[in-house]
């Protein structure tokens, strides 16, 4: 039995590990949620669950919550909430499923609390990716992959050696605009780029899917996954999402793992690791699918794509500062106030700006967020 704290309970990976967990009820206990401010979902989730702790991310939002659930269920709000489900002492599993650079500090506070990871935030290991590493090899932490693409190198691997590896490859949909060109993206809208072809996820990763800078968080991802250098991480586009990722080994052979695309199953995976276990998930029917297609990923017609690989080659602050700036061009997308393509324009000009600091402190990486955020904010940057 794992007893499961969730951060972003209320989100699209929170939603699918309590579907899972409510599939096994004699697999899951779930002990802790926390979320941000949908009290709705919460207290549906509570009445459903049962947790012990539950936190939201505003003082408001917890005292709704408290109002519509039974005085036995704690409700706690804020950084303090967040920390508490995080390091709960009666759970053994933290599925990190919050959206973006603030996921950091509980995955890492669990981590320190020697609670087993299940990552699906991938916005943690791009901005401190060493320090997450080190403090879960100090605490003897493993870090189970959710993210589809990483889950799938996971399963490739299976026990073999990392010096058998050659490369590992990720596959990109190419995103809402795959078919677009450069000259279309200009007029590209939050409507239609929130459109994911294949998956159904949070808002801040079908942007980045559409600009490809989720595959770009995802090779830094890899990088710190799998402790391999970025010449050896590659990307192909895969307009099907069949094929969720590939290992080739240095004798030629290719694993790769297949399924349709439903976020369940590696969270599963995640959850039950080294067993699987039964899923309600759509079977692959092989003669409905036909054919696989593959597409060269090119740099030119993906920039978010590039920059990743250059922030990654850079390291130190510089991924910190590439998805600072990124967090905040979506952001800044979807609110209408930049465009589609001044996205990628923020993001370079942030980076150009930035004197990277090599193996940068948890309060170094703070100070770069917080810079790359300020200079992101300035509308001189889309200029
Ligand atoms: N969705 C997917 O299929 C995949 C997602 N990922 C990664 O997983 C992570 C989560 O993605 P996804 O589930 O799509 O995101 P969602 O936007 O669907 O969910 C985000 C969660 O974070 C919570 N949240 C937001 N702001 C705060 C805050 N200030 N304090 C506390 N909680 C907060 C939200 O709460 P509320 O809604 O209550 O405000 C929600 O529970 C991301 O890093 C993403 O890149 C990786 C692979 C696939
Ligand atoms: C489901 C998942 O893991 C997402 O991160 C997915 O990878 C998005 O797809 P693309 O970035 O390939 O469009
Ligand atoms: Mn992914």
């Amino acid at each position: 039995m794992r007893h499961l704290a969730i951060l972003g309970s209320t989100g699209s990976i929170g939603t699918n590990t309590l579907a899972v967990a409510a599939e096994h009820p004699d697999q899951f206990e779930v002990v802790a949620l926390a979320a941000g401010t949908n009290v709705e979902e919460m207290v549906r989730q509570v009445n459903r669950f049962r947790p012990r702790l539950v936190s939201m991310a505003t003082k408001e939002a917890a005292e709704a919550v408290r109002s519509r659930v039974d005085a036995g269920v704690k409700v706690m709000w804020g950084d303090e909430g967040v920390l508490s489900v995080a390091t709960h002492p009666d759970a053994d599993y933290v599925v990190s499923a919050l959206v973006g650079s603030r996921g950091l500090r509980p995955t890492l506070a669990a981590i320190e609390a020697g609670k087993a990871i299940g990552l699906a935030n991938k916005e943690t290991l791009v901005t401190a990716g060493h320090i997450v590493k080190k403090a879960a090899e100090r605490a003897g932490v493993t870090i189970y992959p959710i993210d589809s693409e990483h889950s799938a190198i996971f399963q490739c691997l299976n026990g073999e050696r990392h010096k058998d590896v050659h490369r590992i490859i990720l596959t990109a949909s190419g995103g809402a605009f795959r078919d677009w060109t450069r000259e279309q993206l200009a007029e590209a809208t939050p409507e239609a780029a929130l459109k994911h072809p294949n998956w159904s996820m949070g808002a801040k990763v079908t942007i980045d899917s559409a600009t490809m800078m989720n595959k770009g968080l995802e090779v830094i991802e890899a990088h710190w996954l799998f402790d391999l250098p970025y010449d050896r991480i590659e990307v192909v586009i895969h307009p099907e999402s069949i094929i969720h990722s590939m290992v080739e080994f240095v004798d030629g052979a290719v694993m790769a793992q297949l399924g349709t695309p439903d976020m369940r199953v590696p969270i599963q995976y995640a959850l039950t690791y080294p067993k699987r276990l039964s899923l309600s998930t759509k079977r692959l029917d092989w003669i409905e699918l036909g054919s696989l297609h593959f597409r060269r990923a090119d740099f030119d017609r993906y920039p978010c794509l590039r920059m990743a690989y250059e922030a990654g080659r850079i390291g130190g602050t510089m991924p910190t500062v590439l998805n600072a700036a990124n967090e905040v061009a979506v952001e800044r997308f979807l609110a209408r106030e930049i465009s589609f393509l001044e996205m990628e324009k923020v993001i370079e000009r942030v980076m150009e700006r930035h004197q990277p600091i090599t193996e940068p402190s948890l309060e170094a990486i703070d100070e770069a967020d917080r810079w790359a955020r300020s200079v992101a904010y300035d509308d001189r940057v889309c200029v």
